[in-house]
């Protein structure tokens, strides 16, 4: 079968880098399968994430956002992709001003442009209930959970959602953390029946954190924009982080700020483009 080209900007938001299709003539999002090629980084154009821009749902907003991981799965959010559609979105001419509104599959996102390459995103509201990150087997909610893991031994972890799952563990040093044996053992425990996206988080200092992320979908990346609000908001909830938190992960530094219990996660940062292309196959 012989398919049209389809048109794709790559960028990337601190190292976590996208094909970032426009959709918002209503056209499909790409099948599973052409996700993978897509993302395949010998045979295809390379990304942690497909992003498709996609008329709004809800009044006011300029556009929808939906989120392809490399292996084809659906996720209800993505923070450096917000802030990748955003800048998208401006140098298209679609979105105008210093503030504008976007749609994700986890709700309305109020964008402020900051200048240059940055932008300021409202993420959202965390939810620690276990029934809504999600958890099995969980009833009650706590700040941090004890888990055995078969092999591994036993690990303290805070879990919240962002719009998508995340598991947040504490750690001494991120560098010598267990990113590539943690995370897909967490992942395949069966504690988060959806999966979910492991941040291993060391704390420098109440304003200052250093993150990895195991994603779902993907592996390590070289950063994640929901995984540093999951972080924040994990630490500041235990008590061992401020509101205004600077996160250094391994492809550049987010500002994380949760004013209170009760307001949504604020996440800044870059968000960059790299080129333009034709997808043939
Ligand atoms: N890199 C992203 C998160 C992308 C989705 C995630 N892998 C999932 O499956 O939930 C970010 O910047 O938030």
């Amino acid at each position: 079968m012989t398919r049209s080209p389809l048109r794709f900007t790559k960028m990337h938001g601190a190292g976590n880098d996208f094909v970032v299709i426009d959709l918002r003539d209503g056209a499909a999002p790409p099948a599973p399968e052409r996700c993978r090629a897509l993302a395949d980084r010998r045979t295809g154009v390379g990304c942690d994430q497909i992003l498709t821009i996609e008329p709004p749902a809800s009044a006011g907003a300029v556009a929808g956002y939906r989120i392809w991981n490399a292996d084809g799965s659906a996720s209800g959010q993505c923070g450096n992709g917000a802030r990748c559609v955003a800048a998208w979105l401006v140098r298209d001419g679609a979105a105008r001003g210093p503030r504008f509104v976007l749609d994700s599959p986890a709700g309305v996102h109020a964008v402020d442009v900051l200048g240059g390459d940055r932008y300021r995103v409202a993420m959202g509201r965390p939810r620690f209930a276990p029934a809504q990150v999600p958890m099995a087997g969980i009833e009650r909610e706590e700040v941090r959970y004890e888990v055995v893991l078969p092999g591994i031994g036993t690990l303290g972890l805070g879990a919240v959602s962002m719009g998508n799952p995340h598991a947040v563990l504490e750690v001494e040093d991120v560098d010598r953390a267990e990113v590539g044996t943690v995370g897909p053992a967490l992942q395949a425990s069966g504690l988060f029946p959806e999966s979910a996206n492991i941040g291993f988080a060391q704390v420098v200092d109440r304003g200052r954190i250093r993150l990895r992320v195991y994603e779902r979908g993907v592996g390590e990346t070289l950063a994640c924009g929901s995984g540093a609000c999951a972080a924040v908001a994990v630490l500041a909830r235990a008590g061992r982080v401020d509101r205004d938190v600077a996160v250094a992960l391994p492809g550049g530094e987010l500002r994380i700020t949760w004013p209170d219990e009760g307001a949504e996660v604020l996440m800044a940062g870059p968000a960059a483009f790299v080129f333009e292309g034709e997808w043939i196959q």
